[in-house]
């Protein structure tokens, strides 16, 4: 198997039902633009990435999947209200024979660099997963060719990608593959390691949330030599490994 031969399968629920952890910090309209923003600044960065071939999105939103497919990624529609695992088992058995990655599409900060790292740690695996930022869930679950993917995505997924025999990867140096956003905080972590440049301009439209996101955390919840204001860091471009 090559370094180059990863075909990723990013599923995307309809943008009105997405992110909802985050209906409390935006209104609706703007919760879509930002989880549309979150997919593209994923597809971008993992289309970008050398180990990365093809990026397949399951998704049955057509906005989304104009978006998408334009940026390169090839579009597979959703199955009918099978849920996210039965997405990523149809996404899989679009690239038969190939080594296979699912990612999830919530990953603004992601770069490049680190996917490469990841997956190239899972080359010496049957399947391998790397957990998310929190350490509950899993951001990225990979499959050799012609090795059942058998996804157990959705809240304490690591727990039971473990149980399953699947190999945890090593999780420091590749912290924008393991930040998922599903809550205002988790954006906040998210800006602080970067975001890519959709995540940059959706939010430039929302300056009310920007403004709370970097400002200073409540006492007590700031990281060390964290006191006062937080400066976003966003990232200019998604397309490059460096
Ligand atoms: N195609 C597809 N993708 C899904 C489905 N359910 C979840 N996803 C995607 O799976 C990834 C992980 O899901 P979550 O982190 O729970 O994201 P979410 O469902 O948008 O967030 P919440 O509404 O806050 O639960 C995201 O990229 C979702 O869009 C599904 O039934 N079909
Ligand atoms: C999909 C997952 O979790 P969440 O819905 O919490 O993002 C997961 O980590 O498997």
């Amino acid at each position: 198997m090559r370094d180059s031969d990863w075909g990723l399968v990013v599923p995307l629920k309809p943008l009105g039902a997405a992110k909802s952890r985050l209906a409390d910090a935006v209104a609706d309209a703007e919760r879509r633009a930002l989880a549309l923003a979150f997919a593209k600044d994923t597809v971008a960065a993992a289309l970008a990435a050398s180990a990365v071939r093809n990026v397949v999105v399951v998704t049955n939103d057509p906005t989304a999947a104009r978006h998408l497919a334009a940026l390169g990624a090839r579009i597979v529609p959703d199955l009918p209200d099978a849920g996210l695992n039965a997405a990523l088992e149809h996404g899989a058995a679009a690239l038969p024979g190939r080594a296979v990655a699912a990612l999830n599409a919530d990953l603004p900060a992601l770069r490049p660099a680190e996917l490469t790292r990841v997956l190239r740690a899972a080359r010496r695996h049957r399947r391998a997963f790397l957990p998310d930022a929190a350490g509950i869930g899993t951001t990225l679950l990979a499959a050799r060719p012609s090795v059942p993917l058998e996804p157990a995505f959705g809240g304490a997924s690591r727990r039971r990608h473990l149980a399953s025999g699947a190999a945890e990867l090593p999780s420091t140096d590749v912290p924008s593959v393991r930040r998922d956003v599903d809550t205002a905080a988790d954006l906040r972590a998210a800006l602080e390691l970067g975001v890519g440049p959709m995540t940059a301009a959706c939010l430039k439209e929302l300056p009310t949330l920007l403004e709370e996101l970097t400002a200073a955390a409540p006492e007590g919840t700031d990281g060390p030599g964290g006191a006062g204001r937080r400066r976003a860091a966003v990232r200019t471009s998604g397309a490059s490994e460096s």
